[in-house]
């Protein structure tokens, strides 16, 4: 049997998508999953979604890191599934989905993705460090010389070390630009490696700058190895609400495997 796939990106986060309606993708084959992730001998990818059907909105997301492990909210892979339910007719310019972690309301304006993120009630904040949850987990810390900076060897140590663990946290290292820009580069988990971009890592920069003073917008432009997010939000109280992932999300190509 074949499997036809379509592969995105979004700002450099790489997904293979697969439209799941009919449910005929066997989804707890791990090895597959990771076989298809796999950049030598599958498709390569940073992560695999699955679009699937939902009684009560547009479509339904499924996401699994390319440990083969279905896992949290992926906000680049949130982008790329809006784009790919609009090029498969799902919705024109709005739409709504549910995700792992609740409903996400999008829009398409002038190529750009906009994707509505959860609200953030939570950062814990350390001395060295920020840490908050974004539909995923994430550290936040800033470094000098970001551009030499080891982001998989130093991301790797903070991401299996107390208090993460084996379950872990992405890890996000962070230069200051300007008061309203940030450069980003990401240790993600579940791939263990740099990705060139994170979109909940990018969102949890965002939301951890403005808390801490280090930037008095609430539109913030991120710089990622892979390209510009833009992130906007509204503090209401103690809650972060109307968090806005903004960025391009392009389909790369379609193809078919054997499965
Ligand atoms: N690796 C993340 C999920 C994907 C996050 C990232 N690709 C994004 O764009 O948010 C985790 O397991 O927590």
């Amino acid at each position: 049997m074949t499997l036809t796939f379509y592969k995105y990106q979004g700002t450099g986060n790489d997904f293979v998508i697969i439209d799941n309606r009919q449910e005929l993708f066997n989804k707890n084959d791990t090895k597959y999953v990771k076989f298809l992730c796999d950049r030598r001998f599958g498709i390569g990818a940073d992560g695999l979604i699955l679009l699937e059907n939902h009684p009560d909105a547009d479509f339904k997301m499924v996401y699994y890191n390319a440990d083969g492990n279905e896992s949290t909210m992926c906000g680049n892979g949130g982008r790329c599934i809006v784009a790919f339910a609009e090029f498969l007719g799902i919705f024109k310019n709005t739409t709504t989905f549910y995700a792992i972690d609740g409903l996400h309301h999008a829009k398409i304006e002038e190529n750009l993705i906009h994707l509505q993120m959860k609200n953030v009630e939570t950062i814990d904040t350390f001395t060295t460090h920020h840490f908050l949850d974004t539909g995923s987990p994430h550290h936040v810390q800033f470094v000098d010389n970001l551009k030499t900076f080891n982001v998989k060897a130093e991301g790797e140590k903070i991401r299996y070390g107390a208090p993460y663990n084996q379950a872990g946290s992405n890890v996000n290292f962070v230069e200051k630009i300007n008061p309203n820009t940030f450069a980003v580069r990401t240790y993600e988990r579940g791939v263990e490696d740099e990705t060139l971009s994170c979109g909940t890592g990018v969102t949890a920069v965002a939301i951890a700058m403005y808390d801490s003073g280090e930037s008095a917008s609430n539109i913030i432009n991120l710089n990622v190895e892979g390209g510009q997010l833009k992130v906007s939000f509204d503090k209401v109280e103690d809650t972060y609400k109307n968090v806005m992932l903004i960025g391009p999300a392009t389909q790369v190509f379609k193809g078919e495997i054997e499965c």
